[in-house]
């Protein structure tokens, strides 16, 4: 058995009174029994009503019409009409079912009202002695209740039975003896099937609460497991500079745009945007403010796009742009767009009057096409005349000699 089966064995271990050990296991225990206790309850204050109410039958054929039949008769509706109201009660108060107060004044009516009748009915003492026997068990496992309460309630029985088998007709040691036995007995019977039922239900419910904890737990793993995968899958997709796509990741995204434009033969732009002089910015300024730059550009790019278009970086100083439903003119004006933000961004890092700027080549996908990297080749391509053009432009692919090189 491993440590951990041994730890929840003492936990769920039960006291002499057929309880956990453990006081917080135990106040688990009762709430969650709750509302079957009260439904318990109310099932055995309806038989004891029933069979207080049926012994009347017992009483006229006992003892005929008179005065006494009549005291019974009464005793019997009291103890009745008692035990129906208590239904009712703990119907709508089902959280009193579990409080010592109401079962005690159940047991106490119950009881009394019991040794009261064989006060009235001297004489048939293999009666009384079985409708004792019949009680006392009743008291162990009837009413829903807590041992020590159970053997102080039987305590009385016993002592009222003695009390009033003295009072009514002197019995011989050996008669009453024998009675103390049988109820003795009865009282045995009782507490042993009591423990044993109390053992068995509290035993399946620290192994249903043992299972619930497993369960939290291994829904937690799972939970942590997720979130490991989500951020592992975000690392693994994210250029960590920037937080824009990587290079595999854009592939990915774009490939599938790719094949969406050829299938359906509408419009893909490629764009491919570079700094300029950015060599000479990260020597002059420290790698720290180059990263800077590169985060700033690469916002400033993602801030002129749509939510479908998908940006990530090439590597170094370069992104790609892929443009679904943009063709070259669409593309052409964004890509404007981008280059005239990026020249008015103003970093304080950088020297008074040094301007970031940036260089756009872009292609579009031409249908037939079966490679997303031939628009790319092209887009690289426009992007090289415009930096030989002297940068800070937009080139359009194809279209070289009447390319857009707009300077700021
Ligand atoms: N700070 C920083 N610098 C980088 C990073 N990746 C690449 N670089 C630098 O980017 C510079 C790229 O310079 P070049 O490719 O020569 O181009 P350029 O100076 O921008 O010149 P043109 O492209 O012709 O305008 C190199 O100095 C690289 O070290 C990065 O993640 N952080």
């Amino acid at each position: 058995m491993t440590a951990g089966n041994n730890e929840a064995g003492e936990q769920a271990s039960l006291d002499w009174r057929a309880e956990f050990h453990d006081a917080a296991l135990e106040a688990l225990y009762r709430r969650t029994m709750r509302m079957q206790d009260a439904q318990q309850l109310r099932y055995g204050l309806r038989v004891i009503a029933v069979v207080f109410l049926l012994f009347i039958v017992a009483d006229f054929v006992l003892l005929g019409f008179g005065a006494t039949f009549l005291v019974l008769a009464t005793i019997r509706l009291f103890i009745t009409l008692c035990c129906l109201g208590l239904t009712r009660y703990f119907a709508l108060h089902p959280a009193r079912a579990q409080e010592a107060g109401p079962l005690n004044f159940i047991y106490s009516t119950v009881l009394t009202g019991l040794l009261i009748s064989i006060h009235l009915h001297p004489g048939d003492f293999g009666l009384h002695i079985s409708s004792l026997v019949i009680t006392s068990l009743a008291i162990y496992l009837l009413l829903p209740n807590r041992l020590p309460w159970i053997l102080a309630w039987n305590a009385f029985l016993i002592a009222g039975f003695l009390f009033v088998a003295l009072l009514l007709e002197p019995l011989t040691a050996g008669m009453l003896i024998r009675n103390l036995l049988i109820l003795a007995f009865a009282n045995l019977l009782g507490w042993l099937t009591f423990s044993r039922l109390n053992w068995l239900q509290r035993r399946q419910f620290s192994l249903l609460v043992e299972e619930r904890e497993v369960n939290r737990r291994l829904q937690r793993e799972i939970e942590e497991r997720q979130l490991l995968e989500t951020q592992l899958r975000h690392m693994a997709s994210t250029d960590p500079l920037t937080g824009l796509a990587n290079r595999r990741h854009f592939f990915e995204l774009s490939e599938r745009e790719f094949s969406r434009a050829q299938r359906e033969g509408t419009a893909l732009a490629i764009a491919m945007v570079d700094i300029d002089l950015f060599k000479g910015l990260n020597d002059h300024h420290g790698h720290a403010v180059g990263d800077l730059v590169l985060t700033t550009v690469a916002n400033c790019c993602a801030s002129v796009l749509r939510d479908t278009d998908i940006i990530g970086r090439y590597g170094g100083e370069e992104f790609i742009i892929a443009l679904p439903q943009a063709d070259l003119d669409t593309a052409s004006a964004i890509a404007e767009r981008l280059r005239h933000k990026v020249t008015s961004l103003r970093l304080p890092m950088l020297d008074e009057g040094q301007r970031l700027s940036v260089t756009v080549g872009i292609s579009q996908v031409e249908p037939g096409e079966v490679r997303l990297e031939q628009a790319l080749q092209r887009a690289d391509q426009a992007l090289y005349t415009g930096k030989a053009r002297g940068r800070n432009c937009v080139v359009v692919a194809g279209d070289i000699s009447t390319s857009t090189a707009a300077r700021a």
